[in-house]
């Protein structure tokens, strides 16, 4: 690695990472060292003749950025499985390399998905801020209290389907559910191979639908896990949701805006559908006390923690240094996004 080379970090990391990425003793490293997304300022004066940029999917990477940082620019490494803080296209065109970590999370996601449901369903939100607002005394048990839909004999449908659709898939299926509906933009995105083993003890079927209208139609658990893009973007939307049936849930592990947050409050006012759980809103994380989808109660909303176990964000932090300097190196990234 030749003298000093600049890399611009925009987190405080773990102590394990930090101490990785400052075993390198050619990198003059500008850090953010905060635990909170560091100033859109900061980033802009810091960047000019950086080689390399780590950062997070609260950090937008668009022309501005990538000129500002000027022709040493080489690579950004992106504390993240979605890309749709990055305009690719712009990274693309300067040939820098975009590294990310696609894998490391999906079990830590797929279960919160699991969590999520379970927590539509059995109306996990209005049972606690029911016990909370001390109304317990006032509904005593009895048979039909808070009952909702559950897993077992369920269709789930999926919007996209890679990696932690497919991981929620394999949590799911010894529930018991019933069948498996997924609509993907990438043909080639199949079950893979290992869900064989676990169908074999408890045949599902899994298969592609035709349409959106088919998974919102046939769904009785619906689960976002697609990437944002303008044709995702509120693809949850009234019509979407005008189809799905009166005691379904859906849940959201993507992205805020592919789901309309309007039109799932009205859908919920309505009770057109059960219920819904959500890692992800549009506006995040800018979600005062005072918005309304806290007013819903049969809707979950938790502030986008789907990977935030230990080892994951562990994981993820080290991939993302790794990734970072393995360019530097002129090694392979662990996990490089194809542009
Ligand atoms: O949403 C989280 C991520 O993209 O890593």
């Amino acid at each position: 690695m030749p003298e000093k080379i600049k890399v611009v970090v925009t987190r405080q990391l773990i102590p394990e990472a930090q101490k990785l990425l400052e075993s390198e003793p050619n990198l003059e490293i500008i850090q953010w060292h905060n635990e909170n997304p560091c100033d859109r300022n900061w980033l802009l004066t810091n960047a000019p003749n950086s080689t390399g940029i780590l950062l997070t999917l609260s950090d937008k990477v668009d022309t501005e950025l990538l000129e500002t940082a000027g022709p040493t620019l080489k690579v950004i490494s992106s504390f993240s499985v979605g890309t749709d803080h990055i305009e690719t296209s712009a990274v693309k065109h300067r040939n820098i390399r975009l590294g990310y970590t696609p894998t490391i999370l999906t079990d830590a996601v797929a279960d919160l998905a699991v969590m999520l449901i379970l927590m539509a369903q059995r109306r996990g939100g209005e049972g606690i801020r029911n016990v909370l607002d001390g109304r317990w005394p006032q509904m005593p048990w009895s048979p039909a209290l808070m009952t909702g839909p559950q897993i077992g004999g369920s269709v789930v449908g999926f919007l996209g389907f890679g990696r932690i659709a497919q991981a929620t898939v394999k949590r799911l299926v010894p529930f018991g559910v019933e069948k498996v509906v997924y609509l993907t933009s990438r043909p080639g995105e199949r079950a893979r191979e290992d869900y064989f083993g676990l169908l074999r003890d408890q045949p599902v079927s899994i298969e592609p639908a035709g349409s959106w209208e088919e998974v919102a139609r046939e769904s009785d658990i619906v689960v976002v896990a697609c990437s944002l893009s303008e044709s995702t973007k509120h693809l949850v939307g009234t019509e979407f949701l005008g189809m799905m049936k009166k005691e379904a849930v859906v849940v959201n592990i993507a992205r805020g805006p592919v789901v309309d947050t309007d039109a799932l409050m009205k859908a919920l006012d309505e009770e057109r559908i059960f219920g819904a759980g959500l890692d992800v809103i549009e506006g995040e994380p800018n979600i005062t006390a005072d918005h309304p989808i806290l007013r819903q109660k049969r809707c979950v909303l938790v502030p986008h923690i789907g990977s935030a176990t230990f080892n994951t964000r562990m994981g993820m932090a080290m991939e993302s240094v790794r990734n970072l300097l393995a360019v530097l190196r002129g090694e392979e990234m662990v996990n490089e996004c194809v542009l």
